[in-house]
């Protein structure tokens, strides 16, 4: 069982097209199928000490991953019981079938067990379940110490988080082969508890992965306060939130940070200086970070001021109220990171088609932004068409500020000089570390601070 961190994402046709080209005959293909069965025993095995498993098995290859899986529990003495609602349906589940020689209980009306594994529907689910499927499930999962799901909960969309039938919330999911986007997309996301990639031998390339703990930029002997990286924020109606990006730019290991259009005031690291385009440009900051707090009142002061920033060669990370001025946000020069929440994106992009990460790669490719579209699974998409998403680090970040601190670390890693892809990958994953860290009901102001210890 393998981490999330990094692995590839792909879709229920990515995965397909992956599986046959690793197994082009059916007995390759019904190799991957023992490799799964056998990694789900074991799963089984290691996490349920000694208790009874009932294994669901669908008519599908999902079914037949559970077939494997209750055959060699059985082989190895570990008691185990099997229900299903029909006959399996594809050659490979039936194969997998025929191996296993203990009885078959009936769905409807299987007695549970301490260990419930649910091997009814995975990639292929193709429309919602029925009462006869979803009810079973549910009574069997709530009499469970146990909950275990094979590749996905049954009931999920795999391609885009959809939840068609409402699955139970289960305690492990085991990812066969790669992660698909139902893993880490919400609402699906929520009824996974732990996340485990399970190898089941088949390459999978993917431009789109899961978030990965970066190398953070450090400085070295050499470093100087510039060389570390200079980020101006730009300060507006609310101070405030500027405040937090600045400090949060502060604590992510900026070397200089600049705030624009700002009081003197403690911290007395931050440089403060009245807004001008020539106090911004004297620095030639590695990133301009502009819209935490801006302001949508005055648009006769807010617009120009937004559209000289960007009229600059500088790296900029626009958040917040800037996303509201921009109307029309295509083809953005330099480095460019947008960080949207779901209302900002829609303003800025439209409903669009497709999951959260088909959104965000088409905006990307569109503006010639990087963009990160927030979140309880934020995705990151670059305009080249790398995509990147991160699992839900708290719940507890849903609260004021909490962009505004995104937003200030992501210009401290423009301005470390890593590319906009990676900063935002780098600021995302501080910024959810840091939340998991502070645990509940945090301040956006502690968030700030947070950063560093977790760099
Ligand atoms: N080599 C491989 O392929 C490997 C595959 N692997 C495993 O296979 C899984 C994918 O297998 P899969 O494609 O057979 O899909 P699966 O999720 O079992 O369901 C399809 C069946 O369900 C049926 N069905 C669908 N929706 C329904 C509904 N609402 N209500 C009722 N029925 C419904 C559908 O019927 P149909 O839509 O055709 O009428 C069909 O019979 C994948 O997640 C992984 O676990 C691993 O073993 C590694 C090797
Ligand atoms: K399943």
């Amino acid at each position: 069982m393998i981490p999330i961190h990094g692995q590839p994402i792909l879709t229920a046709a990515q995965m397909r097209a992956a599986e046959e080209a690793a197994a082009p005959t059916p007995d390759a293909m019904y190799a991957l199928m023992e490799r799964a069965g056998a990694g789900v025993a074991e799963a089984v095995r290691r996490l349920s000490a000694g208790a009874e498993a009932l294994i669901l098995c669908g008519p599908g290859n999902n079914g037949g991953d559970g077939y494997v899986a209750a055959r060699i529990l059985r082989e190895q003495g570990h008691p185990v019981r099997l229900a299903a609602a029909s006959e399996p349906k594809s050659d490979l589940a039936r194969r997998a079938r025929a191996g296993w020689d203990g009885p078959v209980e009936r769905l409807a009306d299987a007695d549970p067990a301490p260990v419930l594994v649910d091997a009814l529907f995975g990639t292929g689910l193709a429309r919602s379940l029925d009462e006869g499927l979803t009810a079973p499930l549910h009574r069997l999962a709530d009499a469970a110490r146990l909950r275990l799901a094979v590749d996905l909960p049954s009931g999920v969309a795999t391609d885009d988080g959809a939840v068609p039938s409402e699955p139970p919330r289960f305690d492990v999911t085991l990812a066969l082969g790669a992660l698909k986007p139902a893993h880490l997309l919400q609402p699906a996301a929520r009824y996974m508890g732990e996340l485990r990639l399970l190898d089941i031998g088949v390459p999978a390339p993917s431009r789109t992965r899961a978030l990965a703990r970066p190398t953070l930029p450090e400085p070295g002997p050499d470093s100087h306060k510039f060389t570390r990286g200079l980020v101006c924020v730009v300060s507006g109606e609310m101070p405030g939130a500027a405040e937090l990006a600045a400090t949060a730019a502060a604590h992510a290991g900026a070397g200089y940070v600049l705030l624009l259009g700002a009081e003197a005031s403690a911290p007395h690291a931050i440089v403060r200086r009245p807004w001008s385009l020539e106090a911004l440009s004297v620095r030639k900051p590695g990133a301009v970070v502009i819209g935490p707090g801006l302001g949508r009142e005055d648009k006769s002061i807010w617009i120009p001021r937004l559209s000289s920033v960007l009229a600059t060669p500088y790296p900029v990370v626009l958040d917040g109220d800037a996303l509201r001025h921009l109307s029309n946000p295509h083809s953005f020069r330099g480095p460019t990171i947008l960080t949207p929440h779901a209302g900002e994106f829609d303003h800025l992009f439209g409903l669009g088609q497709g999951s959260k990460i088909d959104r965000a790669r088409a905006a990307a490719e569109r503006s010639g932004a990087t963009i990160v579209f927030k979140g309880a699974d934020t995705v990151i998409a670059s305009p080249h068409g790398d995509a990147i998403v991160a699992p839900e680090a708290s719940a507890w970040l849903s609260t004021a500020g909490t962009g505004d601190v995104l937003a200030g670390a992501c210009g401290a890693m423009l301005a470390a000089g890593l590319d906009p892809l990676a900063a935002a990958e780098a600021a995302v994953w501080l910024h959810g570390r840091a939340a998991r860290r502070l645990g509940p009901a945090f301040l956006a102001d502690d968030l700030a601070e947070g950063l560093s210890a977790c760099r």
